[in-house]
Formats: structure tokens, C-alpha cells, sequence
């Protein structure tokens, strides 16, 4: 195939992942990342990196102008929970406005696809779990809020122009490249796992659980945790799906399986073999109580088969790269 697969975002955790799943599938991926929480050093080798913003027209343009797009995956966002309850502008400019900007881009070069990571934060909370994607979406923080409008944008454009989307909502990523060539890098990472794996290897002090008076079964907050890698490889089917020439779509990525925080938690000590402390913390503002992924549609529909749907190999390979970065 002669043309490239953009993506944006491409030097951050879970688009590391997808490039190397690109090439792995013969596939030419080009980046596209402002390098604000993604490294340099996250691209492989071979694939060409642009450092700017999806949300700068002009820079992105002349991206376009010069290498032939087949088909967009558009990870580049910030991605922080509680920081867009703290700091919603600048949640919607990034997520929403700048999304706007790349897909007007796309439209005025004529791109056919476009794969967009949304996420399960778009459903709020939902009335029934395991939560299916006709379930009614009401996001109760800003991050989930600007991602919706995306979908909305995207289902729209899809409309009135020559152009297919997959919308992918994620359920909660986790883990690392099974051979150990990338994983979640960034020292600030706000994600449970990642910070699990960290207070286990004495790179923090230990752990806080944010609340444990919601109404699940040990209190804390449940949340489905899916591999990485299983992630990248529904990127790879939906482009299948899309460019098979079928409609546009919006399906959940995750296992149907629910982990409490304290599930997670005892599965990180008992994988390490090193314990270390929990402190009880109030709620976090913006956390929905559980989070639990059906994932039917992708299966049926995207012909997507994950293979490491087990919360002990996904920590096992998040605390395999920890123990590797410095
Ligand atoms: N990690 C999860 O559990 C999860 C769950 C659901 C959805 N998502 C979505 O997946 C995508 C990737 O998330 P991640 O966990 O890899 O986060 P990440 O922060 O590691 O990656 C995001 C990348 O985008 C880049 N970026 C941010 N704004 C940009 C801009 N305006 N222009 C160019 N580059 C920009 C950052 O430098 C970074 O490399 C995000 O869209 C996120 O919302 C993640
Ligand atoms: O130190 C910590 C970190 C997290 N948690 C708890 O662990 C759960 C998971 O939190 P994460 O920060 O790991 O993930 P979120 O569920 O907040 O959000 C993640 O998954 C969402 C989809 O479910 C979004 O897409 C988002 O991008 C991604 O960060 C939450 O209940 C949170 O309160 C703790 O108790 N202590």
C-alpha cells in the first residue's frame, strides 16, 4: 500500500502502540504530535514524525499536500479525567476545536476514513452494565463532553461528505507491548495501573484510592481494563471494516469485564510481589461509579478478536516496561 495511515497523537502511549501494529501490517504510518505529553523516542524508527499541532491548519495542510493520505487515526488529545473538570477550555479546544480543524483538513484533501478514539466517558452514568452503544450518552465531565462533540462533528461530516469513521470507545487502556518495545512512558500518568505499577517499584510513595463509598461491590470504582495491544488491533480492523467500503460506525473497545480499584490493586501486589501502602482518599470529581464495556458490535462487526483479555498478563507487561524506563 502505497499511501500513509496519519496518525496524530502517534508519539504518545497508545499511538507508540499503533504505529508499530501499522508496520506490522504493511501499512506506512506518518505522525503527527505537538510532543506535549507524547516523546519523541516513541516513534519508530523509519516513521516520519511532524512536530506540531493537529489543531494548526496550515502545518497540517501542507502534511496533507505532501504525502498522500489513505486514512486518519486520530489519537491526539489531552486525556485527563479530573484535569478537565479543573481546566474545561482548554479540554474543548484541544479535544473538540482542534478535532475540527484536522477533520476540515481531511475533508478539503478528500481522506476517505478516519478512526477516532473516543471513549467510554461519553456514557456518563450508565443505567445498565455491561453498556452497549445505544445506551443514552450523558458525560459528566468535560473530557467525555468534548469527545462527544466529535462524534457529533464526525456524524455530521459523514453525512455531507465522502468520508467514513470509526468511533472507538475506549474502555480503560492499560498495559504494554507484549514484546516490550513500548508502553506508558510518562512519568506524570494519572492512570491506575500505571501508578499502581510505579508504587510497587518504589517510584512513588504508594497509592491513593479515590473513593470507596460508590454503590459496587467493595465500594470502590469498577472500570474495564483493556490491553493495549487488543486496543491497537481494533484500529487495524475498523480500517479493514472502513475500507471494505462499509458505513460508518461507533463501537466499544473493552473485555465486558469489570475490576474494582481494590481488585486492581491486589492483583498488582500479587504480580509484583511487593507490597506497598494504600492510603483512603475521598472521590475524585468526575469519576462515574462503573464502567463496564459490551463488546459484541466489535466483534461481530469488526471481526475483532482480542487475545490478552486477563488483568494479570495486562499488569504483567505494564510492570515488565516500568521496570525498563529509567
Ligand atoms: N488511555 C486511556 O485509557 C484512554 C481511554 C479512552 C480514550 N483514550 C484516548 O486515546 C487517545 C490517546 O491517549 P493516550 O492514553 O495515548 O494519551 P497520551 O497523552 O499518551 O497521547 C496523546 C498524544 O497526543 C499528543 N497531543 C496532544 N494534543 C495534541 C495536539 N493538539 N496536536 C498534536 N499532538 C497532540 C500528545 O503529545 C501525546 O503524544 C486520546 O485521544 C485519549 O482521549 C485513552
Ligand atoms: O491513583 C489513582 C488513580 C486512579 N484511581 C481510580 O481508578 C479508576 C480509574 O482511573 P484512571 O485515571 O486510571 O482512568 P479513568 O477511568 O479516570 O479514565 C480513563 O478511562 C476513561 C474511559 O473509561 C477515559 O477515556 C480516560 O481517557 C482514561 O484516562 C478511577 O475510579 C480512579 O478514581 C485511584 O483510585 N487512584
Amino acid at each position: 500500500m502505497d499511501n500513509y495511515i496519519l496518525v496524530t497523537g502517534g508519539a504518545g502511549y497508545i499511538g507508540s502502540h499503533m504505529t508499530l501494529a501499522l508496520q506490522a501490517a504493511g501499512e506506512r504510518p506518518l505522525v503527527i504530535d505537538d510532543l506535549s505529553a507524547g516523546l519523541r523516542s516513541a516513534v519508530p524508527d523509519g516513521v516520519p514524525l511532524f512536530a506540531g499541532s493537529v489543531g494548526d491548519a496550515a502545518f497540517v495542510g501542507d502534511i496533507m499536500d505532501r504525502y498522500p493520505i489513505a486514512a486518519i487515526i486520530h489519537f491526539a488529545a489531552s486525556v485527563v479525567v479530573p484535569e478537565s473538570v479543573a481546566r474545561p477550555l482548554d479540554y474543548y479546544r484541544n479535544n473538540t476545536a482542534n478535532a475540527r480543524t484536522l477533520i476540515d483538513c481531511a475533508v478539503q484533501r478528500k481522506v476517505p476514513h478516519l478512526v477516532f478514539s473516543s471513549t467510554a466517558a461519553v456514557y456518563g452514568e450508565p443505567d445498565r452494565t455491561p453498556i452497549s452503544e445505544g445506551q443514552s450518552t450523558q458525560p459528566i465531565n468535560p473530557y467525555g463532553r468534548s469527545k462527544l462533540m466529535v462524534e457529533w462533528m464526525l456524524d455530521d461530516v459523514a453525512r455531507a461528505h465522502p468520508l467514513s469513521y470509526a468511533a472507538l470507545r475506549y474502555f480503560n487502556v492499560a498495559g504494554a507491548d507484549p514484546d516490550g518495545r513500548a508502553g506508558q512512558s510518562s512519568p506524570n500518568a494519572t492512570h491506575l495501573i500505571k501508578i499502581a505499577v510505579q508504587a510497587a517499584l518504589g517510584k512513588r510513595d504508594g497509592l491513593d484510592v479515590y473513593g470507596t463509598d460508590y454503590p459496587t461491590a467493595d465500594g470502590s470504582c469498577v472500570r474495564d481494563y483493556v490491553h493495549v495491544s487488543d486496543l491497537v488491533a481494533a484500529h487495524i480492523d475498523a480500517l479493514r471494516y472502513l475500507r471494505a467500503g462499509n458505513p460508518s460506525v461507533i463501537c466499544n473497545i473493552g473485555y465486558a469485564n469489570g475490576y474494582s480499584v481494590l481488585d486492581v490493586i491486589e492483583v498488582v501486589k500479587r504480580v509484583s510481589g511487593i507490597d506497598f501502602d494504600v492510603r483512603i482518599k475521598g472521590r475524585r470529581p468526575g469519576d462515574p461509579a462503573a464502567l463496564v464495556a459490551s463488546n459484541e458490535l466489535a466483534k461481530s462487526l469488526l471481526g475483532w478478536r482480542p487475545r490478552h483479555d486477563d488483568l494479570e498478563t495486562i499488569v504483567r507487561h505494564a510492570l515488565a516496561w516500568e521496570r525498563r524506563l529509567p
